[in-house]
């Protein structure tokens, strides 16, 4: 009190007023580069469900983790947040000069430039069609900045909010496209309802292969975790005596590529979505990236030069990944050794696909030569 009459008495009236006006223009600037600084926490938190789950990314350990995979890059299939994971492998392009700079169109600036935004291209599908090879390939275009691992989040995750998805994404700056991929989107029922509701915009991407080859690559992966399953052949049937095929099993219902099409065509028209060929994907990968990059209306800046194959490896592999000088080939989870099938039973697989591979042939005005 006493302070405050000496400051009156002291000064003239007009002068304490400019002073205290002074005095809350600076705070308020201080308060903006607080926020601006990522610490404000104010900002509208994001909508999600309740739950443990739902917290998790805000724990400090999380966060940093989030950031960090975000930020590496880690090409790495295993979802962020509980669920079923593959083994951390891929293109391992844990470089750090890709942690502190991001490129458009050649020119350089800090991560912390840009913004997240929602995916406005996403490759949801097939699990096991070359959806990594895909995202690895067409991360080496400037404009092109994508997530790590698999959200899951028109799947497994929906509940958690969009602010909780966008956070996941990298930062971008103006003309560079934000993706992700989730393989299991495009046998997820609800998953077209979600992502229209995002954006109906939303460019979709899916790499489609052979559904009997498919199948055994599923089979493959999951033989790889649980060795004690039974055999492939006893799993694809119902019943073998008359050659029921068991349309339940995953690895069989992933492979209706027609069926599962026909829920995207309900929501998207044909147009906003491009069927790659997983088979041309290894045999001629420049050729597929061409048609990706003209879908997603960049220049072709991915092109044969970016390629090399390697015999060990058996399959295309980058001359350099992204924010590295070193050439890339995918990991080992990447192009596993399939067990042998017996032939009649592929054979009956084969049969079995044939009408719905016509199907899918039509629908998507594309044969991809699986009947061969
Ligand atoms: N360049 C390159 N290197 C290695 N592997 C390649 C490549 N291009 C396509 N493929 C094929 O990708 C198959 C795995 O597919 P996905 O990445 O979609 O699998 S997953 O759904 O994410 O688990 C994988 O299947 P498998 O051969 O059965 O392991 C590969 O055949």
């Amino acid at each position: 009190m006493a302070f405050s009459r000496l400051w009156s008495d002291t000064l003239p009236r007009s002068v304490s007023k400019k002073f205290v006006a002074m005095l809350c223009t600076l705070f308020t600037l201080l308060y903006f580069m607080h926020c601006l600084t990522d610490r404000c926490s104010t900002a509208p938190a994001p909508e999600r469900a309740s739950g443990q789950a739902a917290q998790d990314w805000r724990a400090p350990r999380n966060k940093m983790l989030l950031q960090k995979w975000i930020a590496t890059g880690f090409a790495d299939d295993a979802p962020l947040f509980g669920g079923e994971s593959e083994q951390r492998s891929h293109l391992s392009s844990s470089n750090p000069t890709s942690a502190v700079w991001s490129g458009s169109a050649g020119k350089l600036s800090p991560l912390s430039d840009g913004t997240k935004k929602l995916p406005q291209a996403i490759i949801i599908g097939v699990k096991k069609g070359g959806t990594r090879a895909l995202l690895e390939f067409l991360r080496v275009h400037p404009d092109i900045r994508a997530v790590g691992a698999e959200p899951h989040f028109f799947d497994r995750h929906y509940d958690r909010g969009l602010d909780w998805y966008r956070e996941l994404m990298p930062r971008t700056l103006e003309g560079q496209i934000t993706m992700e991929k989730t393989p299991s989107y495009f046998v997820t029922r609800e998953a077209p309802a979600r992502i229209y509701a995002m954006s109906r915009d939303t460019k979709l991407i899916v790499v489609v292969r052979d559904p009997v080859t498919r199948a055994v690559s599923d089979y493959t992966q999951t033989l790889s975790k649980k060795p004690d399953i039974p055999t492939f052949e006893s799993l694809t049937f119902r019943n073998r005596s008359v050659g029921l095929i068991d349309t339940s099993w995953s690895a069989v219902q992933i492979g209706i590529y027609a069926k599962h099409l026909d829920n995207w065509l309900r929501f998207f028209p044909l147009r906003q979505m491009l069927f790659v060929s997983g088979e041309r994907l290894i045999s001629d990968p420049a050729g597929e990236l061409a048609r990706v990059q003209d879908f997603l209306g960049l220049k072709r800046i991915v092109t044969d030069k970016h390629f090399y194959f390697n015999q060990t490896k058996g399959f295309p592999c980058l001359k350099k990944a992204e924010g590295s000088s070193k050439p890339h080939c995918l990991g080992k989870t990447k192009g596993r050794t399939h067990p042998g099938i017996q032939p009649q039973v592929l054979q009956r697989l084969r049969q079995f696909y044939r009408p719905f591979n016509m199907k899918f042939y039509q629908m998507t005005g594309h044969n991809f030569g699986w009947e061969a």
